[in-house]
Order: structure tokens, then C-alpha cells, then sequence
């Protein structure tokens, strides 16, 4: 399996060199080739499969041969031992015909930690074998880098330095980045929104000089093996719900897209996905995109759902490629005019093709927040305002006969005051996290400059040529 840019103007990779590249050289994401395609049969036979089972049986094929099957193996097994549900990511019935896929058992209670458990053993597989050393740069709007630094911190080959937009995460997701003491561990503060901190990523990548002098690599959903990683999920709750032989369809807190793409990415496989709806908080870019045809940026607003309050949502880009018939040309286009104008319009044929398998809906901080309050009451199922998003839209949505799964990205506990306020319960973080709050933080607060970040990365970095 190779993996090519979705600007075409980048080199042919294979995985390994994939995983390690994060941002393709030309600017653009890199995605296979071609979709392994798995038939009812195959599928069917994945019935029983344990979650890492699971994994290793549907990933393989994007591994083109380069990592040996018994590592692949037990790095799954080890990554998924870390998640506090046997399950791995088990689902709950929420109302006749609706589920939530419950994706946050894992070490920092987000949907994040499902990928950057395998991609962190991944990577640290292939640097070891080729003797290398990188230094991951990721930008946050809160769950990711919390999940990075958990799954990177105290590795030997990397040093992972966070991008966080500074006061604009919950307590808790700050403290997930800045209590950790793991001396590769450097949590950034930008004066700035998340936006800024995934521009300045993206322009450290874009600069050449700084990226090989440092051998810089990314863990956002921008690396192919974040994505990879999220397809599972979409397999095993469609399969415990009677797929093959019976589809589903699913609703997803959207930001970056990389979750909703994997899930996309799952119906290229094979899966029998009916629908793929995308739920916006009041950043409603997405929703308003499938409407128009027009990709139109806003100023980004806070909401109670922080790690959706983005405007440049990274892998539609991906999912423009293959929605303009994989022409890079087009995609540059568009690109460009999201650089230069905030704004590009799709070609109705794209458009088209999208639309075929998408729906979008809205959801406001005061809709999410009476979601929370009335799935309390109804069910006595607490959700997280992010996973709410998606349940009001779901309602808004479902109701036909094909199951509809919720993703539930986040635990509520991560946003206690949001919660709180929206129903009155105030949930605790579990005992093994409790003491974060207490911890002394360590973070260093930066201009949303990338002059002044990247001398920080080339001060504190290991991996700096010549070093
Ligand atoms: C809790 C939560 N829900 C939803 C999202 C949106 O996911 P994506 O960016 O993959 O669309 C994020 C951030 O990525 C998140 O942290
Ligand atoms: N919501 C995200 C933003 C970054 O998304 P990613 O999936 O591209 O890493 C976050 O919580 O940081």
C-alpha cells in the first residue's frame, strides 16, 4: 500500500514514511491509494473479534508489508490495554433505535486516545528500527494534546511539543497537557484561537529548512495513521448492531473531520454505512457548506463545546479529493482560495457526490445544553456537551430504521462546568485522574508567532541536526 498527497505534488510514501511525514511536503494529507475492501463474508467472519483483533485484521492492509505482523500485534494489544472497558469501545442504548459508541475509556476520557494510543507505539516501533529521532509538533483545541502528551511523554524517540489556544480549554484538559513531568513534554500556551495554533503547525511543516533541521513529525488527525486508527470503531459497533446484514448509520461531533472521514473511510471498506451526518456546534462551517456548496470562514466562536470551536477543519480537504475524483489540481485550487479569500466553492459535481453520503445539522451552546438536561431525564445518561451536539442533531435526524450510533467523543467529567450548568450535576473525574487538579502545571505562554515557536522548539528539542 502507498500513500499520495492530496495535492499531487508531493512524493509516493509508504506507511512507514507516511506516519512519519504527518503533513505531506506539497501542503497536503496523505491517503492510500486505493481502499482495502473487505466483502459481507470477510466481515461477518469479524464477528466475535476483540477490539485490538479487530484492529489488526482491518489495518493490516494499510501497513503495506512493512511492520511484521506479530508486532503489529502486540502493539494493538498493548494500546488498547491501556482503555478501562473491556470492550475497548463498547455501546449503550440511548432510545428505541439510537446508541452512543462510548469512545472514552481510554487514558485521558476522549475519542483521541483510541488513535494516539496505536499511532505513539507505532511510531516509536519505526523510529527505533531505523535509529531515528523526531520532534512532533500538534496543535490542540483541547483532547488532542492531552491524549499526545499521555501516549508520547516519557518516550526516548520523540519530543512532543502542544500547541493549546491559552484560556480557551476546560481545567481539566489543560491540566491533562501541563501536569505531566515527562522532560519530553513541552505544553504550549498561544495567545491565540485553534486555529492559529493548527496554522502555526502547518506552517512549521511548510517551512523545509526548520522541518528537517528538527525532523518534525504530526499526531494531529493531518497523519493518515490518526484515521486509520479511528475506521475501527466504526466496524466493531456496526458489527455488534447485525452488520454486514444490517446497515447503520452515524452521527458525529465534527471539528477537524478526521473523526467523520474514518468513518467514511469504513464505508470505502466495505461497511454498510448508510448515512454519515456531521454535527456542528455553533462553528457551523461544515452545515453550512453542505447547504451552499459554498466553504465559507467566520470568526470562530466560543462555545461549550471547546474541541469544536475550529473553522479550518483540516481533513476536508481529504474528503474534497475524493470528492472531486481524486484531481489534486482541484484541491489546490480550493486551497488556495481558502488561503487568500477564507472561501471556495465546490463544483456541483462534488457537491453532489457529497451530499450523496452526508448530512450536516447545527446544534447551539443552549440546544446541547437542554440535550444534556433531557437525555438526563429521559434515560439517565449524562453526556458530554460535544457528544450532545451530535445526539440533538441524531434526534433531529434518525427515527427511520436503520440504527443510528452516536459517537460520544468525550467523557463529561472533562467539563464538569458545562454540565453542571446544563442539568445540575456536577460529574467527578475518576479517582485515577482526580489528582491532576492538584498538580503544579508547567507551561510556557507564546505569541501566535511562528518565529517565536519554532526558536522554542529548536532551544528545547533533542532531535535538532548537529545535535
Ligand atoms: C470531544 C471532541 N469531540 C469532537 C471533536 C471533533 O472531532 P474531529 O476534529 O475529528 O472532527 C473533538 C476534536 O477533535 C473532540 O475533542
Ligand atoms: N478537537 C481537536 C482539534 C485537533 O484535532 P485533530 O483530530 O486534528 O488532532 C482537539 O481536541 O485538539
Amino acid at each position: 500500500m502507498k500513500y499520495t498527497s492530496t495535492r499531487g505534488e508531493a512524493p509516493i510514501l509508504g506507511f512507514s514514511d507516511a506516519v512519519l511525514a504527518g503533513l505531506a511536503r506539497d501542503g497536503g494529507l496523505y491517503l492510500p491509494l486505493t481502499w482495502p475492501e473487505f466483502s459481507a463474508a470477510e466481515i461477518r467472519a469479524m464477528r466475535g473479534l476483540s477490539y485490538p483483533d479487530l484492529a489488526v485484521r482491518l489495518l493490516t492492509p494499510f501497513l503495506g508489508g512493512e511492520i511484521a505482523p506479530a508486532t503489529f500485534k502486540r502493539l494493538a494489544h498493548e494500546a488498547y490495554a491501556t482503555f478501562r472497558h473491556e470492550a475497548t469501545c463498547p455501546i449503550v442504548q440511548l432510545a428505541p433505535n439510537t446508541f452512543v459508541l462510548e469512545l472514552f475509556h481510554g487514558p485521558t476520557l476522549a475519542f483521541k486516545d483510541v488513535a494516539m494510543q496505536l499511532l505513539a507505539r507505532l511510531m516509536d516501533h519505526i523510529l527505533a528500527e531505523r535509529g531515528q529521532r523526531a520532534t512532533i509538533a500538534g496543535a490542540t483545541s483541547g483532547d488532542t494534546g492531552g491524549a499526545a502528551i499521555e501516549a508520547f511523554g516519557g518516550r526516548e524517540r520523540t519530543d512532543i511539543f502542544i500547541l493549546f489556544p491559552n484560556g480557551k480549554v476546560s481545567p481539566v484538559q489543560q491540566r491533562q497537557m501541563t501536569t505531566p513531568n515527562a522532560s519530553n513534554v513541552h505544553a504550549l500556551a498561544i495567545e491565540g484561537n485553534f486555529d492559529d495554533c493548527q496554522g502555526l503547525v502547518k506552517d512549521m511543516f511548510n517551512d523545509h529548512g526548520f522541518r528537517d533541521r528538527v525532523s518534525l513529525s504530526g499526531v494531529n488527525s493531518i497523519n493518515w495513521a490518526r484515521i486509520m486508527a479511528q475506521i475501527v470503531y466504526y466496524f466493531s459497533s456496526a458489527i455488534s448492531l447485525g452488520s454486514p446484514d444490517r446497515p447503520v448509520s452515524f452521527t458525529v461531533p465534527t471539528g477537524n473531520f478526521g473523526d467523520i472521514f474514518a468513518g467514511y473511510a469504513a464505508k470505502r471498506m466495505g461497511l454498510p454505512v448508510e448515512r454519515l451526518v456531521i454535527a456542528t456546534n455553533d462553528n457551523d462551517i461544515l452545515a453550512r457548506t453542505l447547504e451552499s456548496g459554498e466553504y465559507r470562514m467566520k470568526d470562530v466562536i466560543e462555545t461549550t463545546s471547546p474541541s469544536m470551536d475550529i473553522q479550518i477543519s483540516s481533513n476536508f480537504e481529504r474528503l474534497l479529493f475524493e470528492a472531486a475524483g481524486r484531481d489534486a489540481a482541484s484541491v489546490r485550487r480550493s486551497m488556495d482560495g481558502l488561503k487568500q479569500s477564507g472561501a471556495f466553492t465546490i463544483e456541483p459535481p462534488a457537491l453532489a457526490r457529497i451530499r450523496a453520503e452526508f448530512d450536516a445539522g447545527r446544534t447551539t451552546t443552549g440546544e446541547a445544553a437542554a440535550t444534556i438536561r433531557s437525555t438526563l431525564e429521559a434515560s439517565g445518561y449524562l453526556l458530554d456537551p460535544h457528544t450532545a451536539t451530535a445526539v440533538s442533531v441524531a434526534r433531529r435526524t434518525a427515527g427511520r430504521e436503520t440504527p443510528m450510533v452516536v459517537l460520544a467523543t468525550a467523557h463529561p467529567a472533562k467539563f464538569p462546568a458545562a454540565v453542571e450548568a446544563a442539568c445540575g450535576v456536577s460529574p467527578s473525574l475518576p479517582d485515577w485522574l482526580a489528582p491532576i487538579m492538584d498538580a503544579k502545571e508547567r507551561y510556557t505562554v507564546l505569541p501566535s508567532d511562528l518565529k517565536m515557536v519554532e526558536d522554542h522548539i529548536n532551544r528545547h528539542a533533542r532531535a535538532v541536526s548537529g545535535s
